[in-house]
């Protein structure tokens, strides 16, 4: 039984008014009780009516919240009311029926039905859907399985592949570990049309798939295309992809079998490097969620890589599925660590989760799970005798490679270890790397000082003054020499050609070097404050004259997609001078193919300004230094958002310096609560 404070009808509105709830949420619940004829159904008691409105509106605020379901047996954690802070003697709402009698009551529902009915929500073992997410979950499920299992089109062929892996893992440096993960992972990956290779940053998961893509061109011709989901991600992964074949080259030149060399060279070459985002692979139809690639029209392609597979949602993740071809071959790479995807779903973690041991649930222990047949091929491809990872029931586990070296943080490198400490969930070891003082690692304090001040606020706005001024400076370098060619020619100089000292790509690398990352969108410490108060840290000191919307050196992001212009949400621009025509500012943007795409500033689709932004916003990119912003005082809404996958993700986004405003309380107490996505996936995957 329901205990209400409240008719249903007035507790949800309290909700939308608490923000607890969004309109959407307790729309969809009158609305569906509306056509569903709830209301005047006979057969259908208050209790039960009063039932059907609570239970819609949590399972859309569930999705409103990026789970893909309402697991019935952990409703009490989508209940606002269940929440301690949020209780009111005169606002309540318990749910007194155990669970079993929770689901007989769902069920009962016409609109409820079951896996295949055509009902607008569905219930399959403990979890209520709505129909389309259940679609999803099952045919991602189902595609993702019959991949790990699905013999490859072509056959290893080559007899001299364990040598060729051998080549080209001659010149890595023995760093005395039992397993060479990275040569293990090649292996795994040969033979499945699904691999998925999961690590932190820097494990090597581009070097690896470098010599995958190597060894596979080796035995036959291959369509390859590379892919992200954002333009930044896919830049990123175009320039790792190509830095990774010219180490590799050099490497190669080293060989001293010559035909084995040129084996390996012609193939290395044929590997291409320019990747795209998901969105202009799959071929993007405007106004319409459709794309042009799918089922019945699908990729003209034998193999697809899918960097920063964390940001791809359980939506998207079907999408692209459906687009492969029957022969297709599917490569994701990513950090199943990292915040999961900004829409619905957590497919990276989901895949990856059965590799978790179980005794070790909530902390970051991994360990691989073979098929006796598969263990065979990687011993003899690799001469690594991997029989310690047989499994009887190794279900996705042999499409599954999992590098645990990162080459990046190297041993006792204060970021490596803070994020390490971070993931798992490690308070005292969080603790012991404040305290050794790591010269890449810097904390502020929220602390006010003698003047009212908020002396961390202060120092980190100081900080960002000076690391934004360096790309600032260059800007108006180049500035001063328009205006000087301006009086040279005390003429118009519009049409006439400048060369400027920097280079658009010089400037926009120069800002990509640092960033504010918060965790928060509002508030003084979410990215709205904070673009504020560095705004006017930088005009103080003159280095920004903001007199107008679109003034020179303004960074902004772009928030909703523009099909049109080619410019999606999440990608950022530059406003600088036209290099063509230097009395015109224009907003820069570099695409996915590192080309640069100029846009008149009053064109833009809606935007904001980007000097900070939000940890979300940020995957798929790194900085040399990130500051990363903490609330000062979270309010309990924003304390769900903090979060380890929040901080680990903040975290790992610097690859040479982390400076850190918060609390150690907050920080602490943030890197214990870890994200989790209400999903039947993994089930579905790992049973
Ligand atoms: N086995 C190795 N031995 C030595 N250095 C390595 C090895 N593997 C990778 N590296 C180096 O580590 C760095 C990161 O490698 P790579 O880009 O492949 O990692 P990644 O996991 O793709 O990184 P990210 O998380 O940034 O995408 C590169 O400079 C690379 O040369």
């Amino acid at each position: 039984m329901l205990m209400l404070s409240h008719p249903i009808t007035q507790l949800l509105q309290l909700w939308q008014q608490q923000r607890l709830i969004t309109a959407l949420d307790r729309h969809f619940a009158l609305e569906l009780a509306n056509i569903e004829t709830i209301n005047n159904d006979p057969s259908i008691t208050e209790a039960q009516s009063q039932l059907f409105l609570l239970i819609c509106a949590l399972l859309s605020q569930q999705l409103s919240n990026q789970h893909s379901c309402l697991v019935i047996d952990q409703i009490d954690l989508a209940n606002p009311m269940a929440e301690d802070s949020y209780r009111h003697a005169e606002i309540n709402c318990s749910i007194k029926l155990n669970h079993q009698q929770l689901i007989d009551q769902i069920c009962l529902f016409d609109a409820v039905g079951q896996p295949g009915d055509n009902t607008p929500m569905i219930f399959e073992h403990g979890r209520l859907y709505l129909n389309k997410y259940h679609f999803f979950e099952t045919q991602v499920a189902a595609k993702l399985t019959q991949l790990a299992h699905q013999p490859i089109e072509n056959e290893l062929t080559h007899t001299n592949l364990p040598q060729l892996i051998e080549c080209l893992f001659a010149a890595e440096d023995s760093d005395n570990k039992q397993f060479n993960w990275q040569k293990i992972a090649t292996a795994t990956a040969l033979a499945k049309a699904l691999a998925v290779i999961t690590g932190g940053p820097g494990t090597g998961k581009t070097t690896t798939v470098t010599k995958l893509l190597l060894l596979l061109l080796t035995q036959s011709a291959l369509t390859i295309r590379l892919v992200a989901p954002t333009g930044k991600a896919a830049a990123r992964l175009s320039e790792s992809i190509k830095a990774s074949k010219q180490r590799l080259l050099q490497e190669l030149t080293q060989v001293s079998d010559p035909a084995l060399a040129k084996i390996l060279i012609d193939s290395l070459k044929q590997i291409p490097e320019e990747a795209s985002t998901l969105h202009r692979l799959l071929g993007v139809i405007p106004n319409s969620h459709q794309f042009r690639h799918y089922q019945h029209n699908p990729l003209r392609l034998d193999l697809l890589v899918v960097d920063e597979a964390s940001m791809v949602d359980l939506p998207m993740m079907y999408k692209l599925l459906s687009a492969l071809p029957s022969h297709g071959r599917l490569i994701l790479l990513g950090d199943q660590d990292q915040l999961a995807s900004v829409e619905a779903g957590a497919v990276l973690a989901d895949i990856c989760v059965g590799l978790k041991q179980s005794s070790q649930a909530n902390t970051s222990q991994w360990s691989m799970r073979y098929s006796a047949e598969q263990a065979k091929l990687i011993g003899q491809l690799t001469q690594q005798d991997v029989s310690q990872f047989i499994d009887p029931l190794p279900k996705m586990g042999d499409s599954l490679c999992m590098l645990m070296h990162s080459h990046r943080f190297k041993g006792d490198a204060g970021i490596g270890l803070l994020a390490s400490a971070v993931n798992q969930s490690n308070v005292s070891a969080i603790r012991q790397v404040w305290l050794q003082k790591h010269a890449e690692l810097n904390w502020f304090e929220h602390q006010h000082n003698a003047l009212g001040d908020n002396s961390g606020k202060q120092a980190l706005l100081t900080l960002s003054v000076q690391a934004y001024g360096e790309y600032l400076s260059l800007v108006q370098e180049n500035q001063q020499r328009i205006n000087q060619q301006t009086m040279l020619d005390q003429a118009d100089v519009q049409d006439s050609v400048i060369t400027l000292p920097h280079s658009e790509q010089t400037i926009i690398d120069s800002f990509n070097h640092y960033r504010v990352l918060c965790a928060m969108r509002a508030g003084e410490f979410g990215v709205e404050g904070m673009n504020i108060a560095i705004t006017d840290s930088l005009k103080q000191t003159k280095l920004i004259n903001p007199h107008h919307e679109f003034y020179l050196g303004r960074p902004i992001i772009i928030q909703s997609n523009d099909y049109n212009l080619g410019l999606f949400n999440g990608d950022i621009g530059l406003i600088l001078q036209d290099s063509t025509k230097p009395s015109r500012l224009m907003a820069h943007f570099v695409m996915a193919d590192g080309s640069l795409l100029k846009v008149l500033p009053a064109r833009l689709p809606s935007h904001d300004t980007c000097y900070a932004m939000t940890v979300h916003k940020s995957q798929g990119s790194e900085f040399d230094k990130v500051s990363f912003v903490l609330p000062h005082k979270p309010s309990p809404a924003q304390w769900q958002l903090l979060s380890k996958e929040l901080l680990y993700t903040a975290i790992t986004r610097a690859k040479n310096h982390f400076y850190c405003l918060g609390t150690n309380m907050i920080f602490e107490k943030a890197s214990k609560q870890a994200t989790s996505r209400a999903s039947g996936l993994a089930w579905r995957l790992w049973g």
